[in-house]
């Protein structure tokens, strides 16, 4: 089965890259560590593809759609139809995603995953698992097996992404409602009450984010999600896309390829990928920290710090997109810059120990 087989192949950063790396990047001319998580990037980078003068060719966004009948408890300020609408805009490059992923030099793979409404988008990859997950504040969003098959086709999309090329990926997401899911999910594993966790999403008004939280609040008492069962969260409070995202995850971690979290909902399908197998946390990169206040706690769950700090709120895999330029900055730096002794340079470090 493509799901075990894959969990199967994900190992750990390759350390002797790394510490290379590292080696390089403390000999640039520069003081040690004064271009900050640039060099971390970079490092992390190296030790991700396993060289230690790691380069980012092709890059991708893969955006994973999928509806939520949780929106019938009234938990967001757009109507549901609004997801598939939105996969036109994507297509044709005039959504943000496809305004930021043309700017990175990103190609953009859309995939209805479980978008409510059946239609027929020229360019959009229909991987249907099902019509939207159910309404988690009534039973769970899925089954188990659906579950998987929603992860399953998100690792098949990466692998094609990988084998067509890409060094890089970005996750995003969009579906109507699924800050909900992706708050249900953050309660689930990080153990945090509901009110600490809950935000505005679209920006919903006081009355819709209290029924938010009571949603959040009944889906976890009636579904009773095991949250040492990663699989179990997400079938229960997730949602098709958010198992999509998971999927991404788990093939870039089996095959070595840097995987960009966006905001609040890649964050959640990385929390699953993470709770499914800890090491795929080696392989993902956060690009930015989101408005939604829930978001900061997921990346110190996953142990991950954000490259940039907007304010974006946006979804779609735009801060993900952005963040692609700063990864490709930080391995140019590595590749591009010289060490002291290269550029013959008095080194800061033998100078100190020369004076004593
Ligand atoms: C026009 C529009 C475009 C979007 N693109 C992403 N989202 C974002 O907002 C939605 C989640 O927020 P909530 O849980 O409050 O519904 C998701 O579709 C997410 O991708 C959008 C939302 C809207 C309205
Ligand atoms: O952080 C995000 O990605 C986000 C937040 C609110 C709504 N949609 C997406």
């Amino acid at each position: 089965m493509l799901y075990h087989e894959t969990l199967k192949q994900i190992g750990g950063l390759n350390e002797e890259a790394m510490l290379s790396a590292r080696d390089r990047m403390d000999n640039l001319i520069k003081p040690p560590g004064s271009l900050g998580l640039l060099e971390e990037i970079a490092v992390k980078v190296a030790g991700i593809i396993g060289n230690p003068r790691p380069q980012i060719g092709k890059r991708s966004v893969i955006v994973m759609a999928g509806d939520h009948g949780v929106i019938n408890e009234g938990v967001s300020a757009a109507p549901q139809d609004v997801t598939w609408q939105m996969l036109p805009a994507f297509i044709n490059g005039v959504a943000g995603i496809g305004v930021l992923a043309r700017h990175a030099g990103a190609s953009i793979a859309v995939v209805d995953v479980g978008v409510a409404t059946d239609v027929e988008i020229p360019g959009v990859m229909k991987c249907r698992v099902k019509s939207g997950a159910d309404n988690i504040a009534q039973g769970p969003a899925m089954t188990r097996e659906e579950a998987v098959a929603a992860v399953e086709v998100g690792i098949r999309v990466a692998l094609r992404e990988i084998e067509q090329g890409a060094t890089l990926l970005a996750l995003g997401d969009m579906g109507i409602g699924n800050t909900t899911p992706s708050t249900a999910i953050l309660a689930a594993l990080g153990g945090y009450s509901v009110a600490e966790v809950t935000g505005r999403g679209t920006m919903v008004n006081d009355e819709v984010l209290g029924k938010k939280r009571q949603a959040v609040t009944s889906a976890l008492t009636i579904n009773n999600p095991d949250s040492a069962d990663g699989l179990d969260v997400l079938a229960k409070v997730g949602g098709l896309e958010i198992a999509g995202l998971a999927g991404v995850v788990l093939a870039c971690a089996s095959k070595r390829v840097p995987v960009l979290v966006d905001g609040f909902i890649t964050g959640a399908a990385a929390l699953i990928a993470a709770a499914i197998e800890p090491k795929t946390k080696y392989f993902m990169l956060a690009s930015h920290l989101s408005g939604e206040p829930g978001h900061k706690l997921m990346l110190e769950m996953l142990g991950l710090k954000p490259m940039l700090n907007m304010g974006m709120r946006l979804g779609e895999g735009t801060g993900a997109a952005l963040a692609m330029h700063i990864v490709e900055a930080a391995c140019r730096v590595l590749n591009e810059m010289v060490t002291f002794a290269e550029a013959g340079v008095v080194d800061m470090e033998e100078d100190k120990l020369l004076k004593g």
